[in-house]
């Protein structure tokens, strides 16, 4: 078992490194990426990829890993009608777009259309662009909206929540409504650059430590909660699955 000090050495190794992987060995994960993810990167979200890249706010992005286990699973459980929270320029939008049927659908929402239109014409280039309704705006008045007109209860095959790490427990009470049973929720960065095990004194950056206890707190909820069963997954910075089952 991990020491508070080899913890805390790893929290700042992950910091300096700059990516979000939470492997113990940077070989590792570049292992991963050159040999399991890379040779099969659809042209488009490399190019996707390569443009964030270049974004002041690429750390945002969903790792190339993450990417390609979205994708699988939306074939796995055969989802045709998905929704995703945070989008920014579109690499899980694209891989979520990537794996759905002609006639699957995604309701994207993000407060910044600006990042979206970004990566906008390569989603269009990948001819996939007509499965996406996006929404710009804050996602719980819209997922209120929904609640509200009751239509859309139970309507949902799979929601990948991506966004503002405070209000996951918010989304998770209206979404929960909305996705069907047997239907999956993922919640992304659930591990939280590996911050849910850091010790008080750890040098996190702002913004890590602010919405850490916030991440905590939804693991602690998702855990038990009798509504779901769980599978928490280090790929990416922790995707929590959850499996809607009453
Ligand atoms: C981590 S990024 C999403 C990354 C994205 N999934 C990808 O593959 O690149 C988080 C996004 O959440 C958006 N966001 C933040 N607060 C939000 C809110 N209240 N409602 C909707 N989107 C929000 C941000 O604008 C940002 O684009």
């Amino acid at each position: 078992m991990a020491t508070n000090g080899e913890n805390q050495n790893q929290v700042s190794r992950h910091q300096e490194v700059g990516h979000k992987s939470l492997l113990q060995s940077d070989a590792l994960y570049q292992y991963i990426l050159e040999t399991s993810v890379y040779p099969g990167e659809p042209e488009c979200l490399k190019e996707l990829r390569d443009l964030t890249a270049k974004h002041p706010w690429n750390i945002m992005t969903t790792s190339a890993d993450e990417g390609q286990f979205l994708n699988l699973l939306i074939k796995l459980i055969n989802a045709k009608n998905t929704m995703e929270i945070g989008v920014y320029t579109g690499y899980s939008l694209l891989a979520t777009a990537l794996a759905l049927p002609h006639d699957g659908k995604i309701l994207a929402m993000d407060i910044n259309r600006e990042n979206y239109e970004l990566g906008l014409p390569v989603i269009q280039k990948a001819g996939v662009a007509h499965k996406i309704d996006f929404r710009e705006g804050p996602a719980l008045p819209f997922l209120d909206q929904m609640i509200e007109d009751g239509k859309y209860h139970g309507s949902f095959d799979f929601i990948f929540v991506d966004a503002d790490k405070d209000n996951y427990l918010n989304y998770h009470k209206r979404i929960i409504e909305l996705v069907k049973v047997g239907g999956v929720i993922g919640y992304d960065n659930t591990l939280w650059n590996g911050s849910v095990v850091a010790p008080p004194d750890a040098p996190l950056r702002k913004y890590v430590r602010y919405y850490r206890d916030f991440v905590l707190e939804l693991n602690n909820a998702l855990a038990v909660d009798p509504r779901i069963e769980i599978c928490q997954l280090p790929v990416g910075d922790g995707i929590t699955l959850c499996r809607r089952i009453s």
